[in-house]
């Protein structure tokens, strides 16, 4: 029998936590390994060997080595799916490109521009966050508020992996850069809808509380100086 997939991660850190919500909504275990970016330990010759962009998450599916989030949450809801049900990442070529597309837009639009507001703050000793950035930010709403123009999730009537990859980077991002409601009345409901799910304070609230906590609390500190 093989053993549990293990999982490198920071819980405070968005696309771990939206490979945790995955693994969490497949009903799949994972062996949790923290890495601590900070002391520098994903630069680690080890670390390294598993993922030359030195990024967590990573997965070692019993020697199968997977970097980025996006495409461990793939991996894992192709491998993992219950038999005969693929919903939260669908086989139809047609669904599954529209999944792809969140995804890639989380990957390309929504993260970087949230690690431009905490990164300067955790590791460069930023003392405020820039306007600009968190303008920036709100611009990206609108991409999933149109999405969410065909329904309830970001892909159609159901769940799918780019709306738990999309809601650890937009929950993360709420709390800097406030999601207007009349401007993106559906982006609003599809975060409590999503809040609602059983596995979301374990695998996303808790670590998402903690970056924010840090994040804050470095900026409060700063500006008291
Ligand atoms: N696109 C990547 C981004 C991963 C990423 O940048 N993770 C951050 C932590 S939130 C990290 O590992 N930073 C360390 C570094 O970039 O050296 C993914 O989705 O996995």
């Amino acid at each position: 029998m093989s053993a549990k997939p293990i999982l490198y991660y920071a819980p405070r850190s968005p696309p771990c936590r939206a490979v945790l919500l995955t693994a969490a909504a497949l009903g799949l275990e994972l062996d949790l390994r923290l890495v601590n970016v900070k002391a520098g330990e994903h630069k680690s010759a080890e670390f390294l060997k598993l993922n030359a962009q030195h990024t967590i998450p990573v997965l070692d599916d019993n020697g199968t080595i997977v970097s980025d989030s996006h495409i461990i949450c793939s991996y894992l809801a192709d491998k993992y799916a219950p038999e005969g049900d693929d919903s939260l990442y669908p086989k139809d070529a047609e669904k599954r490109r529209l999944v792809d597309a969140r995804l890639y837009y989380d990957c390309g639009h929504l993260f970087p521009r949230i690690r431009f507001i905490v990164e300067p703050v955790i590791y460069f000793g930023a003392g405020e966050v820039p306007s600009d950035r968190v303008a920036y930010l709100q611009k990206a709403y609108d991409g999933l508020e149109y999405c969410l123009a065909e329904g309830d999730y970001l892909v159609g009537d159901k769940l799918t992996i780019a709306d738990l990859s999309c809601i650890a980077s937009v929950s993360t991002a709420e709390a800097f850069a406030p999601i207007e409601p009349d401007q993106f009345p559906r982006l609003v409901q599809w975060v409590k809808r999503i809040q609602a799910l059983p596995y979301y304070q374990k695998n996303n609230q808790e670590g998402l509380d903690m970056l924010v906590g840090l994040v804050k609390g470095l900026l409060a500190e700063r500006q008291q100086k």
